[in-house]
């Protein structure tokens, strides 16, 4: 934590501060291009109590207001990750960034909201809940949770109904990989998505077929193929096609909404956007990963570098960059994620002589904002409205926590980031605020610079310094039923009248004997 340069401490409304600017709880941004998803306008936003209070052009200022200037610059919402993985036990270590490290890293790259994926302690989702809730206690900014279903029995479909009607819980995430430890079966996955459905609760996926891809990495070991080259042939496209087709088909058949996170090919958005064109509710959440990069790297010489791209889906080879960018475009995919699985290169070292060993996961939540606004919209491929919808609105909308959040409206919360389309930003483990110790994103130089972070009405992020405080950031419960579920009753009625009417064998030679 001594990363953070705190300037002097003072006290708002009885809770500690430190930082410059920390005793600022009015502000007025003024003049602005304000950018939201559906409109954007040059004007001021006036801040109070955490709050977007009024907004227009010219607003009237007083002398205990603070003023930042925004003039040239984009305002925009702050951004939400709906995809990250802090302290996370997995594959025989913990995830290196907790809540507090992987949160400044967030708001010192203008994330201001994540969500993240709460894992069941020895399958049991309440306890696992309650261990992720005291995790967080440290936290510096808002965050919610998904919680992961692992396996299936009625205790955890009583606590998925407890996390959902009490608890803030309105998302499950079901593993189609990690045979072993957290893949469910396809008899789990369907009880798991009749219960989603029942509660309002969005059912979502990791898409790969985890038996193939157990057979995948038998196959290539055997081969002598033993370093981070390995993981990628391991895995191919086609087994994410497979599951995420296969959990297409069994929401259809459910006729549940779906959401599959970190689409990372071709195979598998192909089969979103088949289901989006009949009309099936299947959001498609690429990462940054999957939209920057290529699996180059998984060949390089250094175990240490090819290491860090060891993430599951795999980074596939270049073209399916490309055509994700274009189905984020297209509308096709809806939001980005960052699946931020921190493991620095000591915790990564635990597979240099079997990559089966190699704990998956790549960073991201400090870099997705600028990577996304520069393979996005400095490229031409979407407008500053359509990067705010896919890093913020679209997020709140399907988490149901819009306008609160994702959304610079008077009411919401002021969760706010200030972008100068014309200053640099270049990304280095040497200068991120991440605990990890390498970067996948290493030496990536870009236009365009998140200069001021505001979360919660508070200046956090400004002039490359954080001004942060454990224990601030709030968790957001999200309540179930969002627009998603809309009319699937009517859908679930068509269904039945749908159905031929059964035969009256009442009077059959069989009945009668
Ligand atoms: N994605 C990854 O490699 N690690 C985090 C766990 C997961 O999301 O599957
Ligand atoms: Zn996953
Ligand atoms: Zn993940």
């Amino acid at each position: 934590d001594e990363i953070f340069d705190y300037q002097h401490r003072c006290s708002v409304d009885g809770t500690e501060w430190e930082g410059l600017g920390c005793g600022t709880t009015k502000l007025l941004i003024k003049g602005g291009t304000v950018v939201n998803a559906d409109h954007q306008f040059i004007g001021d936003i006036y801040v109070e109590d955490g709050i977007i209070q009024t907004m227009g052009p010219n607003l009237p200022v007083t002398d205990d207001v603070r003023v930042i200037d925004a003039s040239g610059k984009f305002v925009m919402p702050g951004g939400i990750d709906p995809h990250t993985h802090l302290e996370m036990p997995f594959m025989g270590q913990e995830s290196c960034d907790d809540f507090f490290s992987g949160q400044a890293a967030a708001l010192a790259g203008g994330t201001t909201m994540h969500i993240d994926f709460a894992l069941p302690s020895d399958g049991d989702l309440l306890k696992g809940f309650e261990i992720y809730s005291k995790k967080a206690k440290k936290s510096c900014t808002d965050y919610g949770f998904h919680m992961a279903v692992t396996t299936w029995n009625e205790n955890v479909a009583k606590d998925m109904e407890l996390l959902v009607k009490e608890k803030g819980i309105n998302s499950f995430k079901f593993f189609l990989a990690y045979k072993g430890s957290l893949m469910v079966t396809d008899e789990q996955l369907l009880q798991g998505f009749k219960k989603c459905k029942e509660l309002g609760a969005l059912p979502q996926v990791h898409a790969e077929n985890g038996d193939a891809v157990a057979e995948g990495q038998s196959r290539i070991f055997a081969m002598g193929i033993t370093g981070p080259e390995g993981h990628a042939l391991s895995r191919p496209p086609v087994l994410e096609g497979e599951a995420t087709a296969r959990s297409i088909r069994l929401a259809k058949f459910i006729n549940t909404p779906l959401y599959v996170v970190h689409v990372m090919s071709i195979d598998a958005m192909q089969e979103i956007s088949q289901a989006r064109q009949s009309g099936q509710r299947v959001i498609g959440e690429p990462i940054v990963s999957g939209l920057a990069l290529d699996d180059s790297k998984l060949w390089d010489a250094d175990y240490k570098i090819a290491a860090q791209y060891v993430m599951s889906p795999p980074i596939r080879s270049t073209g399916h960059d490309k055509a994700l960018q274009a189905a984020l475009s297209s509308g096709i995919l809806q939001l980005v994620g960052t699946d931020h699985a921190p493991f620095n290169s000591s915790q990564k070292a635990q597979g240099r002589h079997d990559f089966r060993a190699i704990p998956n996961g790549v960073n991201g939540i400090e870099e997705r904002m600028h990577i996304v606004w520069d393979v996005m919209v400095n490229s031409g491929k979407l407008s500053p409205r359509e990067y705010v919808r896919i890093t913020s609105t679209a997020c709140a909308q399907i988490f149901n926590i819009h306008p609160r959040k994702g959304a610079i409206l008077p009411g919401s919360d002021a969760d706010i980031i200030i972008l100068n389309p014309n200053a640099t930003t270049r990304i280095s483990a040497s200068t991120h605020h991440s605990r990890m110790d390498t970067n996948v994103y290493e030496g990536w130089t870009m236009k365009g610079n998140i200069e001021v972070t505001i979360s919660q009405g508070r200046v956090v992020w400004e002039n490359g310094r954080l001004h942060v405080k454990r224990g601030v950031g709030r968790y957001i419960p999200m309540a179930p039923f969002s627009y998603l579920f809309d009319g699937l009753d009517k859908l679930d009625l068509e269904y039945v009248s749908s159905l031929k009417a059964p035969v009256d064998r009442s009077t059959d030679a069989l009945t009668s004997i």
